[in-house]
């Protein structure tokens, strides 16, 4: 059963009780390019209470860098080895995890973010934000040539998807030997300021369907984002806590990493599926409407 936070007494002991917090970001602290109310200030109020902070998000559409520049822009205090997104953890996985050799290629279904990550780790990739393969003109097989180079597919949330992706990806994956087919993330849904949209798993699972296998997932809720940051940040698991917005991703993220975990409402998890007939299995310590509910620990002598 989870604790439901209300008053001041319980979010001053939350504080009290964890020395780092991870946070998702998409529906926890923005939404899109709108921060979620109170969020810079509680942000700042961890901070300023020595608290590590750390960011994992399962958005492949940017690199630590280019998020980096994001939270510039929104006025929140980050540092590139705070910030852990899913293409970060997706190059890290094939150059470290899998090794694979830097002679291989990398399809990408995904953005510039991606393609920055994986170049980073020593990658060449084909496709991504190639105007070639960003095009709505008819795939053509006949004009269409292998690279026998490639060695890997990596999927990610790409607002630029075609038709043009979708075929070479498939290309490769059916057609070259033992070609590693890895999915940033498997969030079916992608929360933004005016509504919801397709997220990344959506888009892997029309490669998944159309080849008949399923990727290797590198973002939440595998631990692959969690070694990465365990690489760069030394925490205490007893006094960490995992804050997300979504029970099979972060949430179960944070339980399997052996943390705490605090699920907030303003993302893709509804009242219903926490309290509903049909309620998730996977259940959060704690449980409140909004990261921004813990600004009245500012209230309250540190
Ligand atoms: O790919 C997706 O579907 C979205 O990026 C999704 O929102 C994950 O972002 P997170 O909540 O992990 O920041
Ligand atoms: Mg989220």
């Amino acid at each position: 059963m989870s604790v439901r936070l209300s008053n001041t007494d319980e979010y001053v002991s939350l504080l009290d009780k964890y020395d780092t917090w991870l946070f998702d970001c998409d529906g926890v602290i923005w939404k899109g390019d709108s921060m979620i109310e109170g969020a810079v200030e509680v942000l700042n109020l961890l901070r300023h209470r020595n608290k590590k902070v750390v960011f994992v998000t399962n958005n492949a559409s940017k690199s630590r860098r280019s998020y980096r520049t994001k939270f510039d822009q929104l006025g929140v205090e980050a540092h590139v080895d705070e910030i852990y997104g899913s293409a970060y953890a997706a190059a890290v996985y094939l150059s470290s995890v899998i090794n694979l050799p830097k002679t291989k290629r990398v399809y990408v279904i995904g953005t510039s973010g991606l393609e920055e990550e994986l170049q980073n780790e020593g990658f060449f990739v084909l496709g991504g934000s190639d105007p070639a393969d960003c095009t709505l003109e008819p795939f053509s097989l006949e004009n269409f040539s292998l690279d026998p180079d490639v060695g890997a597919v990596v999927c990610g949330l790409d607002q630029m998807i075609t038709y043009t992706k979708f075929s070479k990806a498939f290309q490769y994956l059916t057609r070259i030997p033992n070609c590693h087919f890895i999915a940033t993330n498997e969030d079916s849904t992608y929360p933004t300021a005016h509504g919801t949209l397709p997220g990344g798993g959506s888009l892997s699972a029309v490669l998944r369907y159309a080849i008949g296998r399923d990727p290797v997932c590198t973002g939440k809720p595998q631990q692959v984002m969690l070694d990465c940051i365990k690489a760069k940040v030394s925490y205490d698991p007893t006094r960490t806590i995992m804050v997300g917005d979504r029970l099979n991703t972060d949430i179960l993220f944070g339980q399997t990493g052996g943390l705490d975990t605090l699920l907030v409402l303003t993302g893709v998890t509804t009242e219903n599926d926490i309290t509903g007939p049909d309620a998730s299995p996977i259940v959060p310590k704690f449980v409140t409407n909004s990261i921004g509910d813990l600004r009245v620990i500012s209230t309250k002598a540190n």
